[in-house]
């Protein structure tokens, strides 16, 4: 098998493929129908046919004089006019030839055949000339100009009725891939449902292209030849979806050097490298990696650079915020890296938490903000650095709350309480990691879950152990059932922590509160780390954890009740535990706090938590424990 896979970086790409490119470019024409026209772009100049107003008119509702015959009137002086002497008029009718001037109705007295006036009125008052707005032959646009819905009406004012655009460029998807079955089929093991065609689809209808989507070509060189030949006698631009990196059934760039030439494979980016950019006769063909962010990445950072720029157009600029990073980004040197990053506001200053860097992982852009570009040759940045994020999402930050710690589904429906008018942005880093973000000022709040196994109590402790100095108030937000989740009938007869001995565990991450529960009761009943199997195995959520159990490759899990729910697990209760909210004193003093508490108290709220199983919330929404502020 032949690998064949360049890391050139991607400004020589973007910069080599366009010169490639020649003097190509998407400039056929139609001419449409004006109310067609939106967002459409000029392939004319066009200069108006008609005056508007095209005669002229009255401005106001009111009475037609000559000026002349009001000359002498004033409030001493009141004039009579008689009815020969004027004539109404409502806004937009026309001026008689004898007429000059407009007066208001509310500045004349209607007396039985004529009015009273009190004051002269001056030529042209109130009237629209012929041709205030537009005179005919003015020029009102020019070629390259994208429609917009004034321009529309101004054209219809002026007398244009059907305008020259440039065709919206004819973009081919061609889905590829064994695995891959129409969007809307179910699934069976091993199949994929062909998402990214859409995701395509709809970025080149939102780049001002006209989509097609081809049927999905199985991974087959002669069958691919023959949908690319076809594709490519009817569109502008090519695209090929996955078979693009090096395995033997990627058959995309055999098949461009087969009709035509390519010119480069793998782009120094990540997600994203094993890009292919090639031609076929004048006609730019693009293979686009098959994860789907990968595929993202690919598709903003070239294709619609590309795109746009066959079109005349220039790219826009993503918006920029500044932040401060609040976990450690390490880069591979040999590429640029697209990491996917959350931003939120607290008080003034921006925070940046970025996601996890997987190339399928569709969610990081879908619940991420912006990406933050590490260059080529960069190791990365440090926790604490101030960076740059390029958005690509358009949330309001100011109504967006950011809550770093533990994830309990309880946020999830508090999330859906909020919405729309706040967001909650969350990240899942457990109990203590929620404490350290609220103690650096990174989140609004943050849910935690931490047994003092001294006092036997909940969360206070770490409060005042952590948040001496920082302040912080702890609001109850629920209790919750914690206990062992294990196999439906529960074959292994789990009952106790003591049963977990020679048996799988699948175990949470330190820090988290479910394991530090764990711990206690496993040092209660004097059972060694050493004896449980798994134990270094660590999940970072309780569904994931359930996910384990459920599978077979492990035995038990700590968690909470509500996960194995839906799950067909057997649970085992053993614990009552206190799931609270640390809030920021700024944050919990802000008047948007009086949202979260409303919903907190709010009885649909309860019932809607408690109706996952395994949850008390009579108490939400009060405070537990306040520590003293900064001073
Ligand atoms: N041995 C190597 N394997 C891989 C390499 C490599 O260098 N050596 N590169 C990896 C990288 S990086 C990427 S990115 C992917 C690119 O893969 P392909 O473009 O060849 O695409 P596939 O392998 O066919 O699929 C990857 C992935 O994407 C899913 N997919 C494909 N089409 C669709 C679609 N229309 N809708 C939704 N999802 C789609 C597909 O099912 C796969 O899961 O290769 C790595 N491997
Ligand atoms: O380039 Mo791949 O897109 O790194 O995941």
């Amino acid at each position: 098998m032949m690998i064949y896979l360049n890391n050139t970086p991607l400004d020589e790409v973007l910069g080599g493929f366009l010169k490639e490119l020649g003097d190509y470019r998407f400039n056929s024409i139609e001419t449409i129908s004006v109310i067609d026209g939106l967002d459409r772009v000029l392939a004319e100049n066009i200069f108006a046919k008609r005056s508007v107003p095209h005669y002229h008119s009255s401005a106001m509702d009111g009475y037609q004089v000559r000026a002349e015959d009001t000359k002498t009137a004033n409030i001493d002086n009141p004039i009579f006019l008689s009815m020969e002497k004027i004539k109404y008029c409502d806004t937009g009718e026309p001026i008689e030839p004898q007429f000059d001037s407009v007066i208001k109705i509310e500045d004349v007295h209607k007396r039985d055949n004529g009015i009273e006036i009190i004051g002269g009125a001056t030529k042209w008052q109130n009237i629209r000339p012929i041709g205030e707005d537009i005179t005919a032959h003015d020029l009102l646009f020019t070629t390259g100009r994208k429609l917009q819905p004034m321009d529309i009406a101004a054209l219809i004012a002026s007398g244009i009725y059907q305008i020259k655009v440039f065709k919206k460029p004819k973009v081919a998807i061609i889905p590829t891939g064994d695995e891959i079955i129409p969007w809307n089929k179910e699934p069976m093991i091993g199949e994929i449902p062909d998402s990214n065609s859409q995701l395509f689809a709809n970025m080149v209808k939102k780049w001002g292209g006209e989509p097609t989507v081809y049927p999905i070509t199985p991974d087959n060189f002669d069958l691919l030849e023959k949908v690319v030949k076809n594709a490519w006698e009817e569109n502008d631009l090519i695209l090929v979806n996955a078979g693009s990196s090096a395995g033997s059934e990627d058959y995309t760039s055999k098949v461009i050097n087969h009709l035509g030439k390519v010119y480069y494979h793998g782009v120094a980016i990540k997600p994203g490298k094993p890009a292919i950019f090639g031609k076929i006769g004048k006609k730019p063909v693009i293979g686009v990696p098959g994860y789907p962010v990968s595929a993202f990445v690919v598709m903003e950072e070239l294709v619609k650079k590309v795109f746009l720029y066959l079109k005349g157009e220039k790219v826009p600029e993503r918006k920029k915020v500044e932040g401060k990073l609040t976990k450690p980004v390490n880069s591979d040197l040999k590429f640029q890296e697209y990491v996917r990053v959350k931003v939120g506001k607290i008080g003034k200053e921006y925070v940046i938490t970025p996601l996890a860097r997987g190339a399928a992982l569709m969610s990081t852009v879908t619940q991420g903000d912006g990406f933050l570009i590490i260059p080529q040759n960069s190791e990365g940045y440090r926790a604490g650095e101030m960076v740059q994020v390029e958005l690509f999402t358009e949330k309001d930050f100011d109504n967006t709350f950011v809550s770093i710690g533990s994830h309990d589904l309880a946020l999830d429906i508090l999330a859906t309480h909020l919405a729309p008018k706040f967001n909650l942005s969350s990240a899942h880093v457990g109990s203590l990691g929620g404490i350290m973000a609220v103690k650096k000022g990174e989140t609004h709040f943050a849910g935690i879950h931490l047994l003092d196994p001294q006092t036997g109590q909940y969360n206070i402790s770490y409060v005042k152990k952590y948040l001496k100095g920082t302040g912080a108030v702890l609001i109850h937000l629920a209790k919750r059932t914690q206990g062992l989740m294990v196999a439906k009938g529960n074959p292994l007869n789990i009952k106790s922590i003591k049963d977990l001995k020679g048996r799988t565990i699948a175990n949470r991450q330190k820090g988290a509160g479910t394991r530090v529960l764990l711990d206690y009761l496993m040092e209660k009943e004097n059972i060694k780390p050493e004896e449980v199997e798994g134990y270094t195995r660590e999940f970072f959520t309780h569904l994931a954890v359930a996910q384990e159990v459920k599978s077979g490759r492990a035995d038990a899990a700590m968690g909470i009740y509500a996960a194995t729910k839906g799950m067909d697990l057997h649970f085992v209760p053993l614990y009552q535990e206190s799931y609270d909210l640390i809030v920021s004193p700024e944050f919990y003093y802000s008047p948007n706090f009086k949202s979260i508490l409303e919903v907190l108290s709010s009885e649909k709220f309860r019932r809607e938590v408690e109706e996952l199983g395994g949850y008390n919330l009579d108490k939400s929404g009060e405070i537990i424990f306040v520590e003293g502020e900064k001073n």
